[in-house]
């Protein structure tokens, strides 16, 4: 479904080069969800907007279905880290939703339909009258979902989504994507520097280097479909995952800001 072969990024431009991404490969199966995870600067949101065809890469390619990548790919969807720029102020809710939709030749019954389903999955049912402005950061960032939703992607690009949301919402967050995903089989690729989010989310986490970025591992999540933050959190096959991604990264030498510490 998703290929990322050889992928590099250098960034030049005001007498500065930046090797953003090295030398990134892998595979993303139709309908997996997958965690990137890596250290702060490391190169996720390049690697995104590489996918999502916004960005050139220097060297490499990306195929989406077979397809190289060279703009934005029919059928994907980008949830951005932040939702506060992602939001039109002044469209209301179900219209900002509603926004993607306008390229599709729909019948309006069937946008409205849409609109309000994707509201109803991220619980949003009752706030299509309001404007984003009146909502809090977390019920924007359900928004934001909501519109990547009602599109109906097959594949759907998420940038550290949850950062700029307190603990509480973000748990809430977190479930809501994984029930999203358990509901409509959309291939997720999920990127974070949260190493615990990485294992609670995916079904396999690929682990990042720092920049110039290359693959460390990848390590599939071989916790039951069925997830939840108190019981999943507490298992001991999660520690072990976590603590086997956190040694990863720590022998590449990462950087302390690395999200939460193994125990
Ligand atoms: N437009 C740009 N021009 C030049 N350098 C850039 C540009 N965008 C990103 N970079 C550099 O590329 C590297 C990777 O940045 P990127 O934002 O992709 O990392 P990230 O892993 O998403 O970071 P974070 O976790 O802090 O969001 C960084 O060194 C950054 O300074």
């Amino acid at each position: 479904m998703l290929d990322v072969k050889h992928l590099r990024k250098v960034y030049s431009g005001h007498g500065r080069t930046v090797e953003a991404i090295g030398d990134l490969t892998f595979h993303v199966a139709a309908g997996e969800f997958v965690t990137v995870v890596g250290p702060s600067g490391c190169g996720k949101t390049t690697l995104l907007r590489c996918i999502a065809g916004l960005l050139p890469a220097t060297a490499g390619e990306i195929r989406v279905d077979g397809r190289p990548v060279s703009g934005p790919p029919p059928g994907l969807a980008v949830v951005f880290q932040e939702y506060g720029r992602s939001l039109f102020p002044w469209l209301r809710v179900a219209d900002n939703v509603a926004l993607p939709l306008r390229r599709r030749k729909l019948s309006t019954v069937e946008r409205r339909k849409r609109v309000h389903d994707a509201l109803a999955a991220v619980g949003l049912h009752d706030s299509l009258e309001a404007f984003p402005w009146q909502l809090s950061g977390g019920m924007q960032q359900r928004v934001a979902i909501a519109r990547a939703v009602a599109y109906e992607p097959r594949v759907l690009l998420m940038d550290e989504p949850f950062a700029a949301v307190d603990a509480q919402t973000r748990a809430d967050l977190e479930d809501l994507v994984r029930d999203v995903w358990r509901q409509l089989r959309i291939t997720m690729v999920f990127v974070t520097h949260d190493i615990d989010e990485a294992v609670y989310l995916g079904q396999r986490v690929v682990m990042l280097s720092r920049s110039p970025t290359h693959v460390l591992d990848e390590l599939t999540v071989d916790l039951p479909d069925e997830r939840d933050q108190l019981g999943t959190r507490s298992d001991p096959g999660f520690s072990k995952l976590r603590a086997r991604v956190y040694s990863q990264i720590r022998a590449a030498k990462a950087p302390v800001d690395l999200g939460k510490t193994a125990s």
